[in-house]
């Protein structure tokens, strides 16, 4: 026997109009888990200041010297690692995930939009969406480049004048590298980039522990 309900059809056809924005908005959703960097490229050479006392701060920050990003911007990382590699070079990495109470310490510190973020609209380092890198060679030697990291001041500008020739040119590579992975260039501090999409995620306050703790 077969059940035939009127308007069924319209319905159903209705139902799935409805549903189609939902399915489309689930395909657009970003992924919001945290990537653990060392995890996945051991290359990849983590220098994290503020995990020690060598900061702008002169006090050791995190608990732990851990590169926390959302996954997609980890990917991405790695990518321009692997390019780098390839030309005999390697990424330095500084500062990646930095949670939301910790930014607002650095803002008390350093109240200057150049170079501490806001925390009321919160850092991209907050959304693990940015990261603080340099240049170093294939045995692992840092490259020279324009200033000290967390030097703020004009030295630390892109395009800064006063810098050498060589400084320029290193930083002119690691610019080039994040920027063909989508990366996107902090005017004020040559070590500062935000991936390009950023805006995808939110502002988190989980702590950097020892272990564990990569989720919202
Ligand atoms: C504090 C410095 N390393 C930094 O990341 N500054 C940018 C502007 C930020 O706070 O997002
Ligand atoms: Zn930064």
């Amino acid at each position: 026997m077969k059940l035939y309900i009127p308007g069924m059809k319209q319905a159903f056809f209705v139902l799935l109009m409805l549903l189609l924005p939902f399915r489309e908005s689930i395909a657009r959703e970003p992924d919001m888990m945290f990537a653990d960097l060392a995890d996945y490229d051991a290359s990849i050479i983590l220098d994290i200041r503020y995990a020690t006392t060598n900061n702008f701060t002169g006090k050791k920050v995190y608990p732990a010297a851990r590169c926390l990003l959302r996954r997609d911007v980890a990917m991405r990382l790695l990518k321009v690692q692997e390019k780098l590699r390839a030309k005999g070079y390697r990424l330095i990495v500084f500062d990646c995930y930095r949670p939301l109470s910790v930014q607002k310490h650095f803002r008390a510190i350093m109240p200057d939009y150049r170079y501490v973020a806001d925390p009321a609209k919160g850092s991209r380092h907050n959304r693990g969406a940015a990261v603080d890198v340099s240049l170093a060679d294939s045995t692992g030697r840092p490259l020279e480049m324009p200033s000290r990291y967390d030097e703020f001041s004009q030295k630390a500008s892109r395009g800064w004048a006063g810098a050498s020739a060589t400084a320029r040119r290193n930083s002119e590579l690691l610019e080039t590298a994040m920027k063909d992975e989508g990366f996107e260039p902090f005017p004020s501090e040559w070590w500062h980039f935000d991936a390009s999409d950023w805006e995808l995620y939110p502002v988190s306050d989980f702590p950097l522990e020892k272990t564990g703790g990569c989720e919202e």
